[in-house]
């Protein structure tokens, strides 16, 4: 599987400024990019460009050589999960439900689900932590909660790209650690994971890639060791900071991952 983002440039409305300018990347199996850069610099935006929410961009975005465009989502969702920032319920859901609707490639939403998929969809569950509110209405279990049942819709979508927006932003130090745990186990098996995050911290430990983005555009691309400088860091963030906690971190993948309890 490959991802290929060129030259993408949008804005939200014309004649207002691009919010994404020129933006270039690629993705290939095993790939685990952190898109990093402050608040309303373009993340979200340049994900929803991807998942061809957004298409009045110009560039092109390539989903193993095919131009997204010319996908339609249910083409999309094969290929690319995403578990979105927001998490606020717009219907009432049980949670099952929820995880269940990572399905709708293979079964209906209006039919009755087979007990092979509602199984599928319990395991996803069970391993993040949430088997036990299945039944429960999805507006009505906390945001951590909400986000672990999204993370179990994209898993059982079994889709080979994971587009995640800030995954951990809603979740406790335990269940940070479980996911990104989780998402390093999911590129060493190949996939595909794009997430933007907040923390510097799961960024420099497991990314193998980081892109920073400032003001719509892509100002550095490469291993986080590269990208993540004081210099880079006081630049964008306007913070000072001590990288040498992770001076002696082997920063590969499996040995950063914290021992099961
Ligand atoms: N629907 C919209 N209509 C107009 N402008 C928008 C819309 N959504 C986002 N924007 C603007 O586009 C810019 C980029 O927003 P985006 O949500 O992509 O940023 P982000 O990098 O994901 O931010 P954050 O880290 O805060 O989530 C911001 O200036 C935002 O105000």
């Amino acid at each position: 599987m490959t991802l290929e983002v060129e030259n993408l440039t949008f804005s939200y409305e014309k004649n207002l400024r691009d919010v994404l300018c020129d933006v270039s990347f690629s993705a290939k199996d095993g790939d685990l990019l952190a898109v990093l850069g402050p608040n309303g610099v373009g993340k979200s935006t340049m994900f929803r460009c991807i998942l061809g929410f957004l298409r009045n961009y110009t560039g092109s975005v390539f989903l193993e050589g095919a131009d997204i465009k010319t996908l339609d989502h249910k083409q999309i969702a094969k290929k690319i999960a995403y578990i979105p920032q927001s998490t606020f319920p717009v219907f009432n859901f049980t949670v099952l439900d929820v995880v269940l609707m990572g399905l709708t490639n293979q079964i209906s939403i209006l039919s009755e689900p087979k007990q092979q998929h509602v199984d599928e969809a319990y395991e996803a569950m069970k391993s993040l932590g949430i088997a036990h509110l299945k039944n429960a209405g999805y507006g009505e279990i906390s945001g951590g909660e909400r986000q672990l049942a999204l993370i179990a819709r994209a898993l059982v979508q079994k889709a080979k790209i994971l587009i995640m927006d800030e995954p951990t932003a809603n979740l406790d130090y335990g269940n940070q650690w479980r996911v990104m745990r989780r998402i390093v186990n999911l590129a060493n098996d190949g996939y595909i994971v794009i997430l933007s995050t907040h923390n510097p911290d799961h960024a420099f430990l497991y990314a193998n890639r980081v892109l920073m983005i400032q003001g719509g555009k892509v100002i550095a691309d490469g291993p986080p060791e590269d990208v993540m400088t004081p210099d880079l860091i006081r630049d964008v963030y306007g913070v000072s900071v001590c990288i040498e906690d992770y001076e002696n971190v082997n920063r590969t993948h499996k040995i950063c991952i914290p021992r099961d309890e």
